[in-house]
Parts: C-alpha cells; structure tokens; sequence
C-alpha cells in the first residue's frame, strides 16, 4: 500500500509517492488542466488503510451524508459526479444511470481527458462530472489514481465556480474501493473549499 503525501504549490500539485515496502520515493509530477491550481491546504495522506482511524477522520464542515437518489433526491442546480473508465464504457452501476439520461458520449470522448483527469457535461447550466479513474472498463481504480481525480475535480469545481457538488459513493461499487477510504479522501480534498458536498446513499 502507498504512503501517499500531496503537496499543493501555488503553480500545480506534485504527488510523492513512497512504497513501503522498499520507502523508495519517486516524485510524480503531473499537469493539471491549466498551472493557476489554486493555493489549496498541505494535504498528508498516509497509507489509504491508516486514513480509517480516528485520529486521521476529519470532521469536515462542507461534507454530508444523505440517504436518497442522486438523480431525484439533489438540488437540481447541483453539480453531479461519478467515476469512469476513460473508454467511457458506462455499461453499468450508477454510469450506465447517467449514460441513459444524459448520454453525449461523444461530446465526453472528444475531451481525451485521460486517467487522473475529469470529463464534463454542462445540461441547463448543471454540471455534470466524469472522473476518469481507470483505463477500461475491466480494470480497478488504484487509490493513488482514484486521489488524482479528486484533486483535479476540486480544480475544475473551483475554475467553474461550482458550490454545489452532490455524489454517490463513488467508488465504492463496481469499483470495489472502500467507503472509508472514499469518504476520508473526499474530505481531505476538498477541506478548505467552499464547496458544499452531499454523498447519496440508496
Ligand atoms: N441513483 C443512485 N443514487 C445514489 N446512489 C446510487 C445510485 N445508483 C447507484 N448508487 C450507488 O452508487 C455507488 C457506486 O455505484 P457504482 O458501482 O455504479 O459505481 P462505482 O463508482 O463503484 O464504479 C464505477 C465504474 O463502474 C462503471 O463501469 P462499467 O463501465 O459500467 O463497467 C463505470 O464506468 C465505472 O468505471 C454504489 O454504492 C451504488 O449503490
């Protein structure tokens, strides 16, 4: 499992990585969209698996929990994400939701945002999210992974003046990530924003 430590610069974030294992580090830096990534708080993640305990658990003042459907129970002003695969293949789950009722596949494609990155719809001035967090449909995100695109949805809810934001456990299904993970990397990213996030549960 990865120790994972994000540093947020001025300019844009540098993901180290260190396996410990072997404690190798080898810095990964990786192009945001544009380099203005906004000055956001010192991220420490440690090993996904060290973020279940208590002392790690932040108690975030812009995350909720609800119980109901994302797609009638969200404010419809409300910006709407989930996870894909970057062949946007959306067969199943909550993907194959969003693909039946907003389809545009290949307005999506025609962005070739790659894994790490985010795809976007905008219905009625709604935005809609795709974070891209595997190759193709067969695959499983990677945490490391699963983390770029967190980072780099705060970075497109912020550019597009989003202050809604409404999810599902993403992640947590077809993907197989665990919801503790899920949920305590949602709030590391987006602690400090002011960006109002509401994760539906059925
Ligand atoms: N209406 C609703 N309101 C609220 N919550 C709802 C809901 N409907 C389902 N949920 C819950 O939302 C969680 C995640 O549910 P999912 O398993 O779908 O998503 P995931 O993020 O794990 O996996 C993504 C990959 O699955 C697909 O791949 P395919 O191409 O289809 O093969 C994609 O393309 C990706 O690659 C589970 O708790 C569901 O109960």
């Amino acid at each position: 499992m990865f120790h994972v430590l994000y540093k947020f610069f001025s300019t844009k974030p540098t993901v180290i990585t260190t396996n410990n294992e072997s404690n190798d580090t080898d810095t990964l830096n990786y192009s945001t969209s544009n380099n203005d990534f906004p000055t956001a708080p010192i991220l420490f993640q440690q090993s996904p698996s060290t973020l279940y305990n208590n002392t790690n658990k932040k108690t975030c003042t812009n995350f909720q929990e609800r119980q109901g459907d994302l797609f009638t129970d969200s404010p419809p002003t409300n910006a709407l994400v989930h996870c894909v695969s970057q062949d946007f293949n959306m067969g199943g789950g909550i993907a194959r939701e969003f693909r039946n009722r907003f389809n545009s596949i290949k307005e999506l494609k025609s962005q070739r945002k790659k894994v790490g990155q985010v795809a976007y719809l905008n219905r009625d001035g709604r935005y809609l999210f795709y974070i891209i967090t595997k190759r193709r449909v067969n695959e499983y995100p990677t945490c490391e992974n699963f983390m770029r695109g967190l980072i780099e949805l705060r970075h497109v809810c912020e550019k597009f003046g989003v202050k809604g934001l409404c999810m599902p456990r993403i992640g947590t299904g077809i993907d197989k990530l665990s919801l503790d993970f899920v949920r305590e990397s949602v709030k590391h990213v987006f602690d400090g924003s002011d960006i109002q996030i509401t994760m539906f549960f059925l």
